[in-house]
Parts: C-alpha cells; structure tokens; sequence
C-alpha cells in the first residue's frame, strides 16, 4: 500500500470478536477524520466483510474520501477444520468453538508480523489476546498503545486482584463478585494462553507506552479511571462511549424498517429492548422465566432472543411457553436474528433494556439515557451491571441459588423501571443525564486521545529519524 507520507501510520488490531472490533472501528474513523493518520485496520476477513459496509456508508456520509483514510488489511488465520473462514468472528460463533478460535488466533502471529514488517506503521493499537502484538512492535522500535474496550471498573477490580491476592482491600465494595461469578472470571483467558504469559491480561498494561486507552467515560467511571491508572502506572485515556453512531444509519434493512415502524406506533418510554449481546446463549430455563416475566409485567418489548437450540427444537415456538407469541401479539415483537440494537435504543418508545451488560450494550443504553434492567452471565457483566446500579441508572434482577432469574424477579424489576412514575421516575431522571453528560464528553475525550497519539507518533517519527 502506498504510504502517505503527510500522515502519521496508525495499525489497529482488535481482537476478532464484534463487540472489540467495532469499537476499534468507531476509534478508527474519529482518527481518520484529523487529516493527520492514516489509519491500516486489520482483522479477519470474516471482519472485514462487515466493517468494509460500515466503511463505505461512512465515506458516503463524509463526502469526501480523502477525509476517511483508513485502509482494511486483512489477517490470515492458519487453516483449521473445525474453524472454517466465516467462523473467524465471534458473532454468532458455536460456543464450543471459542477456546479453537481464540488459540487460532494465537497462531496468527506469525503472519502479524509480517503485516508489522511490510507497514512499518509509526504506532501500533493492540487489544486483550495479543501482547505478542505489542511485543513483535517494540522488537521494530515501533510504540504500542494498550485499548481497553472493557470498563474501568472490572479492570481495576481485576488488576487489585491480580495485584493485592484479594478484593476485600478493593477501594469500591459497592462493586463486588459472588464466587460463582468469580470463578467464570478465571474462564476468560484459555489455560494455554495464560501459562504462556504468566501475569497474561496485565502484560498488556506493561507492554503498553506511557498511556493506555479505554472505552469509557469520565461521567460514569472517573474514580475507576482513577485508580486503574494508580494501579498500572499509566495515564488511562478514556476515549469516550464509541457509540455506533453509523450502525443506526446503515441499518436500514426490511428487518430493521419493520422493528422500526412496530416501535413508531408505541408510546414514550413505553417498551423494553431485551437483548444478551453477540455471543451469548441462555439457557432455555432462563429463556422460558423471561417470557413468563414479561407475560407478568404486560409491558410492550422486543426480544432479541438467542439460545442454545435442543438438537430437536427446530421453532422458535419449542423453545417458549406455549401460545406465547400469541398471547403477546401486538405488544410483544420477537427478533430471531441481528438486530439494530443501538438504533432501538435511541427511538422514544424505548423505556428500558434487559441487558447482560457487555459492555458496550452498558454505553448504547446510557448513552442514549436508557435505564438498565440488569440480566449479567459472566466476565465483566457482573461488575458493568453493579456499575450502573451504583450510579443510578438501573436496577440489577434477583437471582435463585441455580443462577437463574425467576419470572417474578423479572416482572419486578421490569415494572420498578418501566411501569412505575413512583420514585423509579428518579432512575430514568439518572440514566437521561449521564447521557446527555456522555454525549457532551464525546468530542472532548476524542479530541485528547488524538492529541495524546499525535506526541506519541512525533516522538517516533523524530527518533525513527535521528536512527
Ligand atoms: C467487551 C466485551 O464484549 C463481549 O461482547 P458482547 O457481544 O457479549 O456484548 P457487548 O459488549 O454488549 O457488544 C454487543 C454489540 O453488538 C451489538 N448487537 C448485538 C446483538 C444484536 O442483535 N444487534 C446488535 O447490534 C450491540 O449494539 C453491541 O454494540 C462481552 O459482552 C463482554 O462482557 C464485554 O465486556
């Protein structure tokens, strides 16, 4: 590729999973559009199939291609039977294909390399399962950025764990893990990977240059901003909330006109969104106490529903109460595939959202000041899920000693948010405002990472020099 030499080069390299590869991309864009990078993304193809749409449509809406410099490189992952080349995402991945994807993906190495060799890009930005990214640039003398697109408060959590042996000392006990919460935490990083590098998820802090970004805002997590920053002896950059602001207009669909059209016809604030991310799958016992929770409630919703199939289930009818969809029909709209989920979120109608709490669901929703219904399964969703408690912007659902929510702890929950103008009103008051407080934050925390990327490249490109 031809190397513009007006510009500093700027390697992005998310992890392959969709919740890390578009807020990589959101990063992207606000940096392509500073004339001063230019910017090489490079992923899967799998990836790259869907970022190249979100591409086009943006360099439609910037009206000028020299203003969106980004280029897609492409990443070959080594062959695999098991993993053929659509499987090289995690949307919609098998569960059971995740740990062959993630060590896939560690194979990859050696042809990241390559792509660092032919670039030779003035700055590397590198994500969770891959240090030796980060450690393959500073071989080349080329800095390497750490973005986070976790929050700040699981990983201030996770970094005093990893450095303290304990979270009974954690600053923030209003942020906590139940053991059975603790011990999905230590599923994140297959076994492999974390012998191979002993502190594994932290190296990327060492590795990282003198600052580290992070998917966050000042507004909702300033204290663990703070302190994450006291714990790895780095300035921790928050680069703002990433909202797919471009995913609202390039999903304009059938599918999407109709949900839409469905939502045009309900009252303000009258409709809860559920939906549990990318990659999860209920089980259907929890499947089954949702809708019977929502059957309770008598709230409008769309259901985003995924769930891991029984092998003879071949309707979505199998998996729910019998006559459900029936009963609901009219104030109830089940999606059995992708949804616009940040588009839904941002219509009037929408008064609440049943969330896992990955995080970037947490952004979308308070980002457009929708409270949060708290549903978490594991990782990080726990702590994003306490978060937003602790900040008044929603409510977590009470949970049986099997781990699942009951239709009562639903319906409850649901009503406390949607159904009540009681003093529940004061947490849709909370959630407004800390997104209008985010959408003020946006080009402020976007304009200070690009200038702190701009000394980082000048430092380069002057020492590249002085060589
Ligand atoms: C960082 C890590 O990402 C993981 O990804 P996951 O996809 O589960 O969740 P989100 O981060 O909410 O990301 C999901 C993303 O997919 C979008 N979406 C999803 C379903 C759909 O039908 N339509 C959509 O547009 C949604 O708008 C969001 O942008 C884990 O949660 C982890 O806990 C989290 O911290």
């Amino acid at each position: 590729m031809e190397k513009d030499e007006t510009k500093f080069t700027i390697l992005m390299f998310p992890w392959l999973a969709y919740s890390h590869v578009f807020p990589f991309f959101e990063l992207a864009k606000s940096l392509s559009k500073r004339r001063t990078f230019h910017i090489y993304f490079c992923s899967s193809a799998a990836n790259l199939g869907s970022i190249e749409n979100n591409l086009n449509n943006h360099k439609l809406r910037c009206n000028d291609d020299d203003d969106v410099s980004i280029d897609l490189v492409e990443l070959q992952l080594p062959p695999s039977p098991q993993l053929p080349p659509h499987f090289h995402t995690t949307k919609n991945l098998p569960p059971n294909l995740v740990p062959i994807l993630l060590q896939t993906f560690q194979e990859s190495s050696s042809s990241f390399s390559r792509i660092l060799i032919d670039l030779k890009p003035d700055l590397l930005i590198y994500d969770f399962f891959q240090p030796w990214a980060a450690k393959q640039a500073l071989s080349l003398s080329i800095p390497s950025i750490y973005f986070a697109t976790a929050g700040a408060a699981p990983f201030s959590y996770f970094h005093h764990l990893h450095t303290h042996g304990s979270a009974s000392t954690f600053p923030y006990q209003e942020i906590y893990l139940s053991d059975r919460e603790k011990a999905d935490l230590n599923a994140v990083v297959a076994p492999e990977i974390k012998d191979a590098d002993q502190d594994f998820a932290f190296g990327n802090f060492k590795l990282s240059c003198d600052i580290v970004l992070i998917k966050s805002s000042k507004g909702l997590e300033q204290k663990y901003i703070d302190y994450l920053s006291v714990l790895c002896r780095k300035k921790v950059v928050p680069t703002g909330p990433l909202v797919q602001e471009s995913n609202i207009k390039d999903d304009d669909d059938d599918e999407s006109e109709v949900i839409m059209q469905w939502l045009s016809e309900k009252d303000r604030f009258s409709t809860v969104l559920i939906c549990f991310g990318s990659e999860h799958l209920l089980p259907k016992e929890q499947i089954v106490e949702i809708a019977k929770g929502l059957e309770q409630c008598c709230t409008n919703f769309i259901w985003i529903v995924r769930f891991i199939m029984d092998e003879n289930a071949l309707r979505l009818e199998d998996e729910l109460p019998e006559g459900f969809l029936e009963r609901v029909e009219g104030r109830g709209l089940v999606v059995q595939k992708w949804a616009p989920q940040a588009k839904i979120l941002s219509h009037p109608s929408i008064g609440g959202f049943v969330s896992h709490c990955g995080w970037s669901s947490i952004m979308e929703s308070l980002y457009f000041g929708v409270p949060i219904i708290a549903l978490p399964i594991k990782f990080d969703q726990p702590i994003n899920g306490r978060l937003v408690v602790e900040a008044g912007c929603g409510v977590e659902i009470g949970r049986g000693e099997n781990g699942i929510c009951s239709a009562e702890e639903v319906a409850k929950a649901i009503k406390k948010v949607i159904m009540e103008d009681s003093g529940e009103g004061l947490i849709r008051y909370n959630a407004r405002n800390l997104g209008e407080k985010m959408k003020t934050e946006k080009e402020i925390a976007a304009n200070e990472v690009a200038e702190e990327l701009l000394l980082i490249c000048k430092k380069s490109k002057q020492h590249a020099d002085k060589i």
